[in-house]
């Protein structure tokens, strides 16, 4: 695999009427998910927990709600599928075989290495040899997932940002091994949904979360150690700074879980003692307090913000 030399397609000849892979229908796989179906593209989304399985449409139509409404109050209609059509794009599957045609597999698993080399490996069996694999990991190195498969030219990192949907740029990683063809291509995917690529080098974190983790991290554990509550530790990032939302708020949208996991992998991939979680964090996560997605985390949430998953936390 990997030889790009008897390759006869464009970009452009790709992406249209391409059938789409995700992996994982969590936070982020749904999110994804939506904004390859609203550009009008089948998507195939595989999950091996059937209650992420069972609750992922009802996800997926209050994201399309969600997105279609804050688009209509900022005027950004996007052209596109409309909602109906777009959700019937989406099909369910707990068999990566179903991924066999796909011609890029967006991989959204859990912040794990061991989970996502397993897909990884498998999707390289199963799936032909133009396939590529983009990870949505937030810290692993790009090239180390690549080395999992036969094809690293055809693997990248697409770091969609959280609510995929609402969002206009992608970072994306290209290791030392993915190909000028494999970024043109995943370009051309990018373009077709409408979001701009931001390309950056491979390291643990990237940019965005060598930065970001850094930060959240250092958010809880100043409240943890007392200085501040939680509402104002935020309104200061929001008063002060022009941020949209505060860290802690961020932290609960992402997935407190997640950003353990994100930490734990940069402290081993940097072997940089600055990415240990800190106290206040590792006890919610313990707790069960994973933010939004579990109905609380530095905040409590309302009914509407649980993901209908048919359990809480980590899935
Ligand atoms: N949450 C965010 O804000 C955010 C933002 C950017 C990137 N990310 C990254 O995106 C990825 C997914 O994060 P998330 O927040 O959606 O996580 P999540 O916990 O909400 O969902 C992960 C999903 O992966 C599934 N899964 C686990 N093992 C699997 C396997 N072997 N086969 C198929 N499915 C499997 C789980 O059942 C779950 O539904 C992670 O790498 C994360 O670091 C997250």
């Amino acid at each position: 695999m990997g030889d790009q030399t008897d390759v006869q397609h464009t970009a452009q000849t790709i992406v249209d009427g391409s059938l789409v892979g995700i992996v994982g229908a969590g936070t982020m796989g749904i999110g994804v998910a939506q904004c390859f179906a609203e550009a009008g593209l089948p998507v195939v989304v595989v999950d091996n927990d059937h209650g992420a399985l069972a609750s992922g449409p009802d996800r997926l139509r209050a994201g399309i709600r969600t997105a279609t409404l804050l688009r209509r109050g900022a005027r950004q209609v996007r052209a596109g599928a409309p909602a109906p059509r777009a959700e019937s794009l989406v099909t369910w599957s707990a068999e990566l075989a179903d991924l066999a045609a796909a011609l890029l597999v967006v991989e959204c698993a859990r912040e794990d290495e061991d989970i996502k080399e397993g897909i990884l490996r498998e999707l390289d069996r199963i799936c032909g040899a133009e396939a590529i694999f983009a990870s949505n990991t937030s810290c692993i190195p790009v090239g180390r997932l690549g080395s999992f498969t036969g094809r690293p030219d055809r693997v990248i990192g697409t770091h969609f940002m959280n609510p995929a949907p609402l969002k206009d740029a992608v970072e994306v990683i290209r290791a030392p091994e993915t190909s000028d063809l494999t970024l043109e291509r995943t370009e051309g995917f990018l373009t077709h949904i409408g979001k701009h690529a931001l390309v950056v080098r491979d390291a643990p974190g990237f940019v965005t979360n060598r930065v970001l983790m850094l930060t959240l991290n250092e958010a809880a554990a100043v409240l943890g150690e007392g200085t501040a509550d939680a509402e104002t530790v935020d309104r200061i990032f929001q008063d002060c700074f022009g941020h949209p939302m505060g860290p802690l708020r961020t932290a609960d949208l992402i997935g407190l879980d997640t950003i353990v996991d994100s930490l734990e992998v940069l402290r081993r991939h940097t072997g940089e003692d600055r990415f240990k979680p800190c106290p206040l964090l590792s006890r919610l996560v313990a707790e069960g307090r994973v933010g939004r997605k579990s109905g609380s985390g530095f905040y409590p949430y309302a009914p509407q913000h649980l993901a209908a998953r048919g359990r809480t936390g980590r899935d």
